[in-house]
């Protein structure tokens, strides 16, 4: 497999306060990567770093084999990386239909489009005359997450997709999952939610103040490894 993201030793910083030290990771095309860490641990600012939101002041950002540390965002969404923010951020005077419509523009040739988003979310299907303002939270992130996959996304970043939501609400909204990655739509993910995490993930990252804690494949983790690098314990301290 070829690496699609390779993340070489960025520092992020607001101001005096750096929130990542050098964080370096790979992604590989169809592999899913998930990031996962406690509050504050960085995991949203290194999303917003690959989107291009937020600029690095140390290292560099690699898509496709080319350095994007120079790329603007709405640029890096034309090459192929798409963003569903923590928080959703969906229009709420638009219907489910239009906000999927915006993820369109400046869309790039792919699998995916209103047919393909309504197959990997049925929920939204039913829904797609309504408007944002009057949905659900699942269904805002099922909007939030097809909108950004009408781009035709070649990696597609997922931050808190469980944030706020019902435990069966999450377990809906990750069933698209597997759809999503069978079209060859490769995808780092950010949850705070381990067990999701770790059913989804090729692989897990784990974060914590800003640093790598644990890396490796999902299928090799224990529970109380990525437990005790999430809380910053020794693993002897774990039991
Ligand atoms: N705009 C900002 N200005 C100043 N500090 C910030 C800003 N955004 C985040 N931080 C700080 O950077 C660190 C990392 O925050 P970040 O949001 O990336 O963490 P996170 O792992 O995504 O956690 P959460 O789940 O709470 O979003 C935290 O200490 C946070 O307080």
């Amino acid at each position: 497999m070829s690496t699609l993201l390779e993340v070489d030793a960025i520092d992020v910083a607001y101001g005096d306060f750096r929130a990542l030290h050098g964080i370096t990771l790979r992604v590989a095309e169809g592999e899913t990567l998930a990031v996962i860490g406690a509050n504050g641990a960085g995991k949203s600012t290194l999303l917003k770093a690959i989107a291009g939101l937020l600029r690095p002041i140390a290292g560099q950002i690699r898509f496709a084999g080319h350095n994007v540390s120079h790329t603007p965002a709405h640029r890096r969404v034309r090459e192929g990386i798409a963003l569903t923010p923590e928080g959703r951020r969906i229009f709420g005077s638009l219907t489910v239909e239009e906000n999927l419509k915006v993820g369109a523009y400046g869309r790039r040739p792919g699998p995916w489009d209103l047919t393909t988003v309504y197959d990997a979310f049925p929920l939204l299907a039913e829904k797609r005359s309504r408007k944002g303002a009057h949905l659900s939270g699942g269904e805002q992130q099922a909007t939030a997450i097809g909108r950004a996959l009408m781009s035709n996304p070649r990696l597609l970043l997922l931050d808190e997709v469980s944030l706020g939501l019902a435990p069966v609400v999450i377990a809906d909204i990750y069933k698209a999952l597997p759809m999503i990655t069978g079209k060859g739509t490769t995808v780092l993910v950010v949850e705070q939610d381990l067990t999701q995490a770790l059913t989804v993930a090729d692989r897990v990252q784990c974060l914590l103040e800003g640093r790598t804690v644990l890396e490796g494949a999902a299928a090799d983790v224990t529970r109380e490894q990525v437990q005790a690098a999430y809380f910053g314990i020794d693993e002897q301290e774990v039991g």
